[in-house]
């Protein structure tokens, strides 16, 4: 094979491998067996062996790779990485609805309502498409350099569907049925255990090297797309409906709700629910959906005026191994 061809072929692999592994990590439904997965990942890593100058950052072949490291480079936010204020009760939910109302005046507004993932706060940077850096929330302003642990969870594309310059954020975490395989591996090897999926999630991203957190089973749910309006979204949903058409995954239990009434009724009805997924959450994050009228509440301090966190009370659970109650 001539290096025009190899070329040829190295695109055809690529868009081919991208597909399927979006169909299979994103949207669950995988369309080709994973040993034609693996047959077609060999060709491409013979070739880029044939033709060393044709492998690509970007390349399925390089989302493990990198040297171990021996620290994480701190990077500092473009924009912060802001935090949630908190509602614990129906009556919370009522007085964040108040304030909203009071401060937009009598205009129709309406929420989105979000599970909050019980993991790790992440933040992704694409250039020209491109996966370029990834990186922990840190204290907010600044974070550390994780891009190598985070090429490993194959639900991220290393490139988008769209030649797009923008950061994304959302929550990297560990399943359940992987927490539980993991603690039990680690009970084998006489290694203490982790308390729950969010602490499992972070030690995991926090491995200096990439082939530990590639063992990891993580995923992510994207739930914020930097500038939406820069590339025509009006409401936070349509940013989401965006990050789904660029092939990002995000959480599907996500609803519109146009009043307070709605949002009470979706809080139930995700707590009852909440055992049944295979992920753990830890509230239910409500937002106002228009972005004109996110950017006439604004911030405090810390935090949008335009967003609220629903906290589950903390469950308690019987650790199998000690019997102690922890409440989590
Ligand atoms: C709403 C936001 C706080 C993200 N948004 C931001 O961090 C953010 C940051 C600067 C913004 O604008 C500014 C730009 C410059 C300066 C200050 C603010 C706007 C939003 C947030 C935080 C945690 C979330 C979570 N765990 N789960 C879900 N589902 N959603 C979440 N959403």
């Amino acid at each position: 094979m001539d290096v025009k061809a190899a070329e040829q072929r190295v695109q055809e692999l690529h868009d081919t491998l991208n597909k399927y592994s979006y169909e299979y990590y994103v949207i669950d439904q995988p369309s080709v067996p994973d040993s034609e997965y693996d047959r077609l990942l060999n060709e491409l890593s013979n070739i880029e062996s044939m033709y060393p100058q044709l492998q690509t950052p970007d390349s399925p072949t390089q989302r493990v790779g990198g040297a171990v490291l021996d620290v994480f480079r701190k990077v500092r936010h473009d924009v912060p990485m802001l935090s949630l204020g908190n509602a614990f009760d129906e009556a919370d939910l009522r007085d964040f609805d108040r304030r909203v109302s009071q401060s937009i005046g009598n205009v129709p507004y309406s929420y989105v309502c979000e599970l909050k993932i019980d993991g790790l706060a992440v933040a992704l940077k694409y250039e020209d498409g491109l996966f370029v850096q990834g990186a922990t929330r840190g204290d907010g302003t600044t974070g550390e350099d994780i891009t190598a642990n985070l090429k490993t969870i194959h639900s991220i594309p290393l490139r988008l569907k769209k030649p797009f310059t923008i950061e994304v954020r959302g929550e990297a975490f560990m399943p359940k049925q992987s927490f539980i395989a993991l603690n039990c591996i680690r009970d084998e090897r006489g290694e203490e255990p982790f308390a729950n999926p969010r602490n499992a999630a972070a030690g995991s991203l926090r491995q200096l090297d990439p082939r530990i957190a590639a063992k990891r089973n993580l995923d992510i749910f994207l739930y914020s797309i930097g500038n939406p309006e820069a590339i025509g979204a009006e409401s936070h949903s349509e940013g989401l409906d965006m990050l789904d058409s660029l092939g990002f995954k995000t959480n599907k239990e996500r609803q519109v709700c146009k009043t307070i009434e709605d949002v009470i009724n979706y809080v139930k009805k995700q707590s009852e629910k909440r055992t049944k997924l295979p992920y753990e959450i830890d509230g239910i994050v409500v937002k106002v959906n228009s972005l004109s009228q996110q950017d006439e509440l604004g911030f405090t301090a810390k935090s949008p005026r335009w967003a609220i966190a629903y906290k589950f009370p903390a469950e308690e659970v019987v650790t199998k191994l000690t019997g102690i109650v922890l409440s989590v």
